[in-house]
């Protein structure tokens, strides 16, 4: 679906990404972890065109990204980027029928399938009934989930998040993760994400990247472990297999609480 051939990425002089190789495959769900800094953001963005492509780097579905125009770009993969911010006066539904341009003609309107296509993405990401509101009335949430129907009234078969569950308490959380999951089995799904448990609960596979190389690639159980996690971000895990889904659950471990004795001190506390 994506195909990622080394590539590289410079800000300027700086090396951003370095010997990228990805090989996306249909409808499943991956995950980009990595510390901050690590270059999860920049690897999206040189998938959705953000920058200018290198010939025979990057291919979706098959075409090599270079030679791919925006418009038709916008047909294959939508994006929603971290912490959207919308400064001028539009509708809910305004925004969300955005996720239309790439169909709608310069010179004509919404057909009533746009339409049709706006509304079901709004139920599906629970915004319908926010449709009349102006998009700077709306908590980082219900905004968040805003973006997503946009994302999804785009129709494409790839669906890229940076860190959509950035803003959301944890019931949401779960609720966003839950709907771009089951939205449409033939969406294949790539979110950078940070929290390591919702990461291993919800993707097929998981990318980590540290200082702008992949460090390890696969399943959760395999990408997640303890010396990936120290390599990756330099902590100590503890690591469980959850009793319910049987993927890894990762508890780290703060050395200065136990240097400090704060947990038989709270023993001996609670006695
Ligand atoms: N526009 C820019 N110009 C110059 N350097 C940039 C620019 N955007 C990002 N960088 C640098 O590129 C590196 C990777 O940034 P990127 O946003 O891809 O990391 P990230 O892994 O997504 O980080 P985070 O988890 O903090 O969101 C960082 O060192 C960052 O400072």
């Amino acid at each position: 679906m994506i195909l990622v051939k080394d590539l590289n990425f410079k800000y300027g002089e700086k090396t951003i990404l370095e010997n990228i190789n990805l090989n996306i495959e249909k409808n499943k769900f991956y995950s980009i972890l990595g510390p901050n800094g690590s270059g999860k953001t920049t690897l999206l963005k040189n998938i959705n065109k953000s920058f200018e492509p290198i010939k025979d780097t990057i291919f979706i579905e098959n075409e090599d990204l270079y030679f791919i125009k925006n418009k038709e770009l916008a047909k294959k993969v939508s994006w929603v980027p971290q912490n959207t911010i919308i400064d001028f006066d539009f509708s809910v539904m305004d925004i969300v029928l955005m996720g239309r341009n790439p169909y709608i003609n310069r010179f004509s309107s919404e057909s009533p399938e746009d339409l049709k296509i706006v509304e079901e993405s709004m139920k599906i990401t629970n915004t319908w009934h926010l449709k009349n509101k102006n998009i700077k009335e709306l908590s980082g949430g219900e905004r968040q989930r805003v973006i997503i129907a946009r994302a999804l009234a785009q129709k494409t078969d790839i669906l890229l998040l940076d860190e959509p569950t950035s803003n959301l308490d944890i019931y949401h959380q779960i609720e966003l993760l839950d709907t771009i999951k089951f939205i449409d089995f033939n969406m294949t799904i790539v979110a950078v994400l940070h929290d390591l448990n919702l990461a291993s609960q919800y993707s097929d596979y998981i990318i980590l990247l540290k200082d702008g190389k992949i460090i390890s690639i696969g399943t959760p159980e395999q990408v997640l472990t303890k010396n990936n996690i120290r390599l990756a971000y330099s902590i100590d895990v503890n690591i469980i297999k959850d009793p319910v889904t049987l993927r890894p659950h990762i508890i780290p471990i703060s050395k200065k609480l136990i240097e400090n004795n704060f947990y038989n001190n709270s023993k001996a506390n609670s006695m």
